[in-house]
């Protein structure tokens, strides 16, 4: 299938001879690890012999309103949830996860379970509502993205405080941020501007792109970039509009990532629909996640991205307009007495807690 590079021939072994260490060599490529496999193993033995049979792990690829795009051994196909009757929680799938697929004998295939996840970019869904629930809801953007690129440009996008904001949310939902200066060709000396983004963290690996001029053989800029993509490895893009990360993630993939998605049916209407496939094989190893909702990082950001815990601490604060500061009954201050919080969080959440008051 077009973008996908796994080698064709674990598929003629496959159907040659069933090889489990081919399987297991395909599901690596598409970022599957042993906690995943411990996972599904143990849910798998909980299904009857027959139910066995028709299990595999796959990984979406693609998320629409309805229906989940996904990707196992066995190659992409469409699949829907399960009924709930079978779950005791939620099951809502999110780009990125990995889940157990069962598929039934006309092709069609119903997702069973969503193994934990190694990562979760999250979008607090604060509000009155979150508080009635006694904890604040959370909206899965991304799951198991192992590495961010937070791209930015030396021009008036610059801001080192939203950088920030940004490096924190990407280590709050466990994956690794990589700092990129993209459109270095702007400035002879891209050096001042890797100065102030050195300041954001000493242990943060830093990038300088040119991504535009990227086609040109000897980019090194993206090439370093390109490094970061070992076999198996997730990434994802995120930064303001504007500071390229379109032109990144095309010159990444090697062709147009196809903004309206690549795969095309028709609804019952008989109107073309564009499923949104947004997980990409990055040609030469690794995965990018290409996803709209990762993308408004620059909107959500202004929300909560990033300090779901402190949200839903606050609402035990005494006052409801609690700035967490001197207040007495402040439950945020508490858990950074109790040592649970950092010092560092707690004034990135009061910076942003301040903006949204102004709001
Ligand atoms: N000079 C220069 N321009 C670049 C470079 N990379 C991207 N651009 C230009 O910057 C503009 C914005 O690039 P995009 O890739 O669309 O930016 P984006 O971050 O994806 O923006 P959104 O889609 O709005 O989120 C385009 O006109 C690009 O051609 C670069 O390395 N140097
Ligand atoms: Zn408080």
């Amino acid at each position: 299938m077009q973008g996908w590079n796994f080698p064709q021939r674990l598929y003629f072994f496959r159907s040659a001879a069933m090889s489990s260490e081919l399987d297991l060599l395909a599901l690596e490529a598409l970022g599957w690890g042993p906690d995943f496999g411990d996972a599904y193993q143990t849910f798998r033995a909980a299904l009857s012999p027959g139910e066995q049979q028709r299990v595999t792990p796959v990984r979406v690829v693609g998320v629409q309103r309805q229906t989940f795009q996904v990707r196992g051994v066995d190659g992409e196909q469409e699949a829907r949830l399960a009924g709930a009757s079978r779950h005791s929680g939620a099951l809502t799938p999110a780009i990125g996860d990995w889940c157990v697929l069962e598929a039934a004998s006309d092709g069609s295939g119903r997702l069973l379970e969503v193994l934990p996840r190694r990562t979760t970019f999250a979008r607090a869904l604060g509000g009155e509502e979150g508080k009635r629930a006694g904890a604040v809801r959370q909206q899965v953007i991304a799951a198991n993205v192992d590495l961010v690129l937070i791209v930015t440009s030396p021009d008036l996008d610059f801001d080192l405080e939203r950088l920030e904001r940004y490096v924190l949310a990407v280590q709050h939902s466990g994956a690794r941020p990589v700092l990129v200066l993209n459109k270095a060709d702007l400035h002879a000396q891209a050096d001042w501007w890797v100065e102030q983004l050195r300041s954001l963290g000493p242990d943060l690996e830093i990038h300088v792109t040119s991504a535009q001029a990227s086609q040109e053989p000897g980019s090194q800029g993206l090439e370093s970039v390109r490094g970061l993509l070992t076999p198996g490895v997730t990434l994802a893009l995120i930064g303001s509009s504007g500071v390229g990360k379109s032109t990144l993630t095309n010159a990444l993939l090697g062709r147009p990532a196809a903004p309206t998605g690549e795969v095309r049916a028709s609804d019952q209407q008989g109107r073309h629909t564009t499923t949104s496939r947004t997980l990409y094989a990055v040609p030469g190893g690794g995965l990018l996640i290409d996803n709209p909702g990762l993308r408004d990082i620059a909107v959500w950001d202004a929300d909560a991205a990033g300090f779901e815990d402190l949200e839903a601490l606050a609402t035990q604060c005494r006052f409801r307009k609690c700035t967490h500061t001197t207040e007495p009954g402040c439950a945020v201050q508490a858990a950074v007495r109790a040592g649970e919080v950092s010092a560092a969080r707690l004034a990135a959440f009061q910076k942003q807690s301040g903006r949204r008051g102004r709001r």
